[in-house]
């Protein structure tokens, strides 16, 4: 049974998209700008109006309630909210230890959202994301903004998370090597289509 089944998934502008992810796999998305990543994890995680079959753990969507749905598949969005003014106000306790994981003294908890630079800001997400322990991760470019070393350290807590706890993750990235780090398997998306990469 896969973790997560998506089947016929179409939004307004794109789709349809049909893909499986099985417990503890990493698939990566590729594809040129514009050519509709984004929209397929938003159409995902209920962001965006759909039609089509998503299921997670055989349990289709319409089980679920909308917050419930987006906890249990988390997205980490390109350029991630924030909606209090201190880092530690969108942490639950307990949030030291992947926070340190991603580099962070624990200091970190008393900054001002506002200081915090692009890249800081995308690991704090990812850092929020996973507290919730979703199921299953949507992730838009997590690296996008960052060094070597933290783009090590966001591979490295990612997969860690998904080992320990069964879930998978669709990784959105145009980083062709760190596509083939991280990448179990890779679909490529071409105008709004997804493909298998062994087939383009
Ligand atoms: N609400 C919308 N209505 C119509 N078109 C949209 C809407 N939202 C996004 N688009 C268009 O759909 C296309 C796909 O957008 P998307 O953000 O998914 O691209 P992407 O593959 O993630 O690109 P990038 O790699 O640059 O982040 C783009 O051309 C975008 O302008």
């Amino acid at each position: 049974m896969p973790r997560l089944s998506v089947e016929s998934l179409r939004t307004s502008v794109s789709g349809p998209w049909t893909l499986q992810l099985a417990a503890g796999e990493c698939v990566v998305v590729t594809g040129p700008s514009g050519s509709g990543k984004s929209l397929l994890l938003r159409a995902i995680c209920d962001l965006d109006p759909s039609t089509g079959a998503v299921a997670l753990d055989a349990r289709r969507r319409e089980e679920f309630t909308p917050r419930e749905w987006r906890r249990s598949v988390g997205l980490l969005p390109a350029e991630p909210a924030w909606w209090a003014e201190t880092v530690g106000e969108h942490f639950p306790a307990g949030a030291e230890e992947v926070l340190k994981a991603l580099g962070f003294d624990e200091d970190v908890l008393g900054w001002q959202v506002a200081r915090a630079s692009s890249g800081e800001r995308q690991r704090l997400a990812l850092a929020r994301l996973l507290q919730l322990q979703p199921r299953v991760l949507l992730l838009d470019e997590p690296t996008a903004n960052l060094d070597a070393g933290n783009r090590a350290r966001v591979e490295s807590v990612v997969r860690d998370y998904l080992a320990s706890r069964a879930a998978a993750a669709l990784w959105v990235t145009h980083d062709a090597e760190q596509a083939v780090r991280i990448g179990d398997r890779e679909l490529v998306m071409q105008a709004g289509r997804l493909e298998d990469a062994a087939c383009t």
